[in-house]
């Protein structure tokens, strides 16, 4: 049997504004985060982390920031597109898990729906999608409250 790792990592920076979409899901915050799609770090890193599995480079490759097209782009997109590469590689998607990093906000609460939501867009069963959080006890950028970072682990298996 043909089983493939692949890991992903991801941050993106707070700035203005009154809402984070985290994992397709959108949480109202006192901060949005900044980026050329909608700024998912969350779907960015595990979208990352089948690219990684399937070594078939990242998401900025497939979708270069440079381009105008994926300006404010939701990121089912990039998502849904590694999902299709995998396919068309033979390759079924067997688990993912990621944890988010931040002080705020709390992911907690929210976690059902990103683990739905993801599991919709790959076509997986909600037992095989897991999203996790912790706080990084206020060390570091994160802690400092500059950002959200990311990593994710997706397990693929050849069908
Ligand atoms: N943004 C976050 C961060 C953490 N959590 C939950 O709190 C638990 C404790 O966090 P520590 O960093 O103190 O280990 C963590 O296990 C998460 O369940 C959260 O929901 N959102
Ligand atoms: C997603 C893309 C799309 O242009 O832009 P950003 O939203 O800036 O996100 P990043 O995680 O930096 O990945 C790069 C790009 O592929």
């Amino acid at each position: 049997m043909d089983i493939r790792t692949g890991n992903g990592f991801d941050v993106h920076a707070f700035g203005p504004g009154d809402h984070v979409i985290l994992c397709g899901v959108r949480i109202e915050h006192d901060h949005g985060l900044v980026g050329h799609s909608d700024a998912d770090v969350g779907m960015h890193t595990v979208t990352d982390a089948i690219y990684g599995a399937l070594a078939q480079g990242d998401i900025g490759q497939h979708f270069p920031p440079s381009d105008p097209q994926w300006k404010g782009a939701a990121s089912d997109v990039f998502l849904k597109h590694a999902v299709e590469m995998a396919a068309e590689l033979g390759f079924a998607i067997n688990h993912v898990d990621c944890t988010l990093i931040c002080e705020h906000p709390k992911v907690g609460p929210h976690a059902s729906k990103m683990r739905e939501t993801m599991a919709g867009l790959m076509g997986m069963d909600v037992d095989r999608v897991s999203v996790k959080a912790t706080t990084s006890e206020r060390l570091g950028f994160t802690g400092r409250g500059e950002g959200i970072a990311c990593m994710a682990t997706a397990t693929l298996v050849k069908s």
